[in-house]
């Protein structure tokens, strides 16, 4: 049965913990790319805007090695300049590091700088973790990841506590005269991390996001639950399992794209939209950004069966050493069946 075509960039979220209302799209683009990728990634980013319709883009201070938010600040501006876009229009996301955990101001400027902007629509803290700052004498810059060079170890501020971060973001969302940050959130917090936030009466301001890896090989049910009944917005990243899209390839998936004649990467969105999650994929491959427009309203059972794919084989895609620490992801969600 074939079914209408819905326009992505209808769908938005209401965020909850603004001091004014402020409206996200439920869709957004993805731009973790690499530092030798910036033309084609600030091409991807414009053709999704001018070609697509879409509206929010996801980035950060650590992709690309700080370099692909300058692409992403060219093409903001190139579309405004072109007035494809006004900046009103566009929802923006950038992060903080966690080599810059005790100095949220100075990374958010950083941001603005790169990205040409007065302020982003929403400021997330990316991990929940305290890296030491270490200056990598080849380039100058700080190490994003840094490492013990004898035993490969991550190298953690051991001094640092995690939640300082989001405080800094809450005194700067917080502060008479903010004109920067729009909305403030977390990235990769397990459940207990959010109790710890949300009981803390030092904080004035709770997170409006939670951004955390979710695709049908990890539905993430405990934590969406937790977000939905505290009024925390979830975005999935890395909907398509990352690099080589592997979740495009379960056969339960491509099952319901040929039922109705759309593509399995249509049902994932679709999948995400019904389930009143933002989703945030990426795409270097032009053809394809330009068709991100389109979702369409899959059945109840449908989306029951595609979250019973995490349910029988979850698997994390993500996997990152410096993880290993975090409640959320110890005990790895790993399963040969990827
Ligand atoms: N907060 C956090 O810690 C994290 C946030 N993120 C955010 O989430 C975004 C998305 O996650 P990410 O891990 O990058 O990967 P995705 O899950 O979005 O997958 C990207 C891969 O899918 C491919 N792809 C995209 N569309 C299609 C399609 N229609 N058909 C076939 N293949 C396709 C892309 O290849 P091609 O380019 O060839 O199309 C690319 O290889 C990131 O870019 C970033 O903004 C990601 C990781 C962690
Ligand atoms: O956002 C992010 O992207 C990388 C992986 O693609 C991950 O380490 C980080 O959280």
């Amino acid at each position: 049965m074939s079914l209408t075509p819905k326009l992505l960039k209808d769908a938005q979220i209401k965020l909850n913990n603004t001091h004014n209302p402020v409206f996200m799209p439920q869709f957004g683009f993805g731009t973790a790319a690499n530092a030798d990728e910036l033309e084609i990634n600030k091409e991807a980013i414009k053709v999704a805007v001018r070609d697509a319709g879409i509206r929010c883009i996801d980035t950060a201070r650590f992709y690309g090695g700080g370099k692909i938010e300058y692409a992403v600040g060219e093409a903001i501006e190139e579309l405004i300049k072109e007035k494809v876009v006004t900046r009103e229009e566009l929802f923006i996301t950038t992060k903080i590091w966690p080599n810059q955990w005790n100095k949220a101001q100075e990374s958010l400027d950083k941001s603005l700088k790169a990205l040409k902007l007065d302020y982003v629509d929403l400021l997330l803290q990316h991990w929940p973790i305290c890296f030491l700052e270490i200056v990598n004498p080849a380039t100058g810059e700080l190490y994003g990841t840094p490492h013990d060079e004898k035993t490969g170890k991550p190298l953690y501020d051991e001094t640092g506590d995690y939640i300082t971060t989001y405080k800094q973001m809450d005194a700067i969302y917080n502060s008479p005269n903010n004109t920067k940050v729009r909305a403030i959130g977390v990235s990769n917090y397990a459940v207990s991390q959010l109790e710890r936030v949300l009981a803390d009466d030092t904080i004035k301001t709770k997170p409006s996001i939670l951004q955390v890896e979710l695709n049908p090989q990890l539905n993430q049910e405990e934590l969406v639950k937790f977000c939905t009944k505290n009024g925390i917005v979830v975005i999935g990243y890395s909907p398509l399992g990352s690099t080589g899209a592997p979740i495009l390839k379960l056969p339960e998936v491509n099952e319901i794209a040929k039922a109705h004649d759309i593509t399995a990467y249509d049902v994932i969105v679709s999948w995400f939209i019904k389930k009143n999650l933002a989703v945030i994929p990426r795409s270097l491959n032009l053809q394809r950004v330009a068709k991100m427009k389109y979702y369409y309203d899959l059945t109840d059972d449908e989306v029951a069966k595609i979250d019973q794919i995490g349910i029988d084989k979850p698997y994390r895609h993500i996997d990152e050493d410096f993880t290993a620490i975090l409640p959320g992801f110890t005990g790895r969600v790993k399963t040969e069946n990827k």
